[in-house]
Order: C-alpha cells, then sequence, then structure tokens
C-alpha cells in the first residue's frame, strides 16, 4: 500500500449514513471512491457531489449516488487531494485542474479533509507550480501580466500540445514560484485579477489532513481549536 491509497482509504472512516459528501478529484481520491463504492454496495446511503467530470465517471461506475451542487442545500464533508500542505493547513491544488469547481464545494461544505501522501506536506509552499484557471479569451493578457509579476506562468497543455481545457472550459496558467512567502497576501492579490476565474491557493480552507505513508499508516494534521 502507498501513502496515497493509506490516506484514501482510511477517509472513508469519516463517512456516516445519510450524509452529502462532497467527492474531491485525483489519484489519493480514487481510493476513497473504491472505498466508497464498497460500502455504498453494502447498502450505506449517502449523496455525492462531485468535483470534476472525471470523479462523476467513476462515481458513475461505481454506482454512488450523484446529486449537482445546485440541487443539495448543503454538504456535510468533502473528502480531495491536494498537491501541497503547510503546517497552517493552507495548500495548493489543482494539479488535476479541477481547481474551479473543488473550490465551489469546498465552500459549501461544512467541513473539509485533505487526503495527502506524506511527500506532500511541506514546510512552505511554492515547489509545486501554482495553478490559475484563466478565461481563454485574453488569456496572454493575463499571461504578461504574471510575467510582469515575476510569476512565471507556463500555459497547461495536453500531451499532443494543445491548450489544457478545463471542466468549465477555460485555460490554467501553472506559475512557477518556488517559494510562497505569504499565502494570504498571494491569494488576495490573485482573486482581484481580471480574467483568473479562480486560483490554487487553498487559504484556511480544510479542517484535517490525513496524511498516508509508505508504510500504511496514516497521520494527521488538524485545525487548532
Ligand atoms: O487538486 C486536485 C485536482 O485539481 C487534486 O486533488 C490534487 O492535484 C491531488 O491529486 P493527486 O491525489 O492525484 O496527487
Amino acid at each position: 500500500m502507498d501513502g496515497k491509497e493509506a490516506a484514501g482509504r482510511k477517509a472513508i472512516d469519516e463517512i456516516h449514513e445519510g450524509m452529502t459528501v462532497g467527492l474531491g478529484t485525483g489519484s489519493t481520491v480514487y481510493y476513497f471512491l473504491e472505498a466508497l463504492a464498497e460500502k455504498v454496495s453494502a447498502g450505506l446511503s449517502i449523496t455525492g457531489v462531485t468535483t470534476s467530470q472525471r470523479t462523476a465517471e467513476l462515481a458513475g461506475k461505481w454506482h454512488i449516488p450523484l446529486q449537482s451542487l445546485n440541487n443539495v442545500e448543503r454538504i456535510d464533508l468533502t473528502i480531495d487531494g491536494a498537491d501541497e500542505v503547510d503546517p497552517s493547513l493552507n495548500g495548493i491544488k489543482g494539479g488535476g485542474g479541477a481547481l474551479l469547481y473543488e473550490k465551489l464545494v469546498a465552500k459549501a461544505s461544512e467541513k473539509r479533509i485533505w487526503i495527502v501522501d506524506s511527500k506532500k506536506v511541506v514546510k512552505k509552499l511554492g515547489a509545486f507550480p501554482l495553478p490559475i484557471e484563466v478565461v481563454p479569451f485574453g488569456w496572454k493578457q493575463v499571461e504578461a501580466f504574471m510575467t510582469e509579476k515575476g510569476y512565471r506562468p507556463r500555459l497547461r497543455q495536453t500531451p499532443g500540445g494543445q491548450p489544457f481545457v478545463t471542466d468549465a472550459h477555460h485555460y490554467i496558467l501553472d506559475l512557477h514560484l518556488d517559494f510562497i512567502g505569504n499565502p494570504k497576501a498571494l491569494a488576495d492579490e490573485l482573486d482581484h485579477v481580471t480574467g483568473i476565474v479562480e486560483h490554487g491557493l487553498f487559504v484556511s480552507m480544510t479542517d484535517k489532513v490525513l496524511i498516508g505513508y509508505s508504510d500504511g499508516h496514516v497521520g494527521t494534521l488538524a485545525k487548532e481549536k
């Protein structure tokens, strides 16, 4: 078992009968969905709200009941992955390109848990390129502005060399920052750039992180009360 599988499968302990559960995106969430599907087939009743087409397809294949975000009153708990997490529970997300829907679902959730491999836990965010989701109309303008700021943007591309297109039909620029001194200040700045629909900085947007290790054990990082 690797760290992703350990964390993903551990998250099932947080799911209870009748819950509405936000379903994140990615290879760690895959293991959570697999465990959830086992419980559902054994009789657990939950409603899932997905954060991407990819997750919707997996959930559909595994007969996990789904509802769209617009059709639920609240989400009890969301389980999602992350690309980097710091000790203050700030994170970078969007490596899989689902950051916009992931943030919408996270904001609608009463409780949020991230599941990560231990290699994702860092002292300071920024070694992982920070994704920003931009409107295709004028993306070059945003790219030029980000370059001017010294943020080293790179348009995300498919293996075939085409721009990667998100589920919401936007492009992604990955910012190669190396080091983010103040995540909140950068998030505030990016929130106000015209043409950026959303960014992958999740500041104080999780309550707990389940950290999976290669020997199969799972540690916890939780918000101080
Ligand atoms: O934010 C995400 C997708 O947009 C993922 O949660 C993040 O990239 C982690 O993915 P993985 O579990 O595959 O490493």
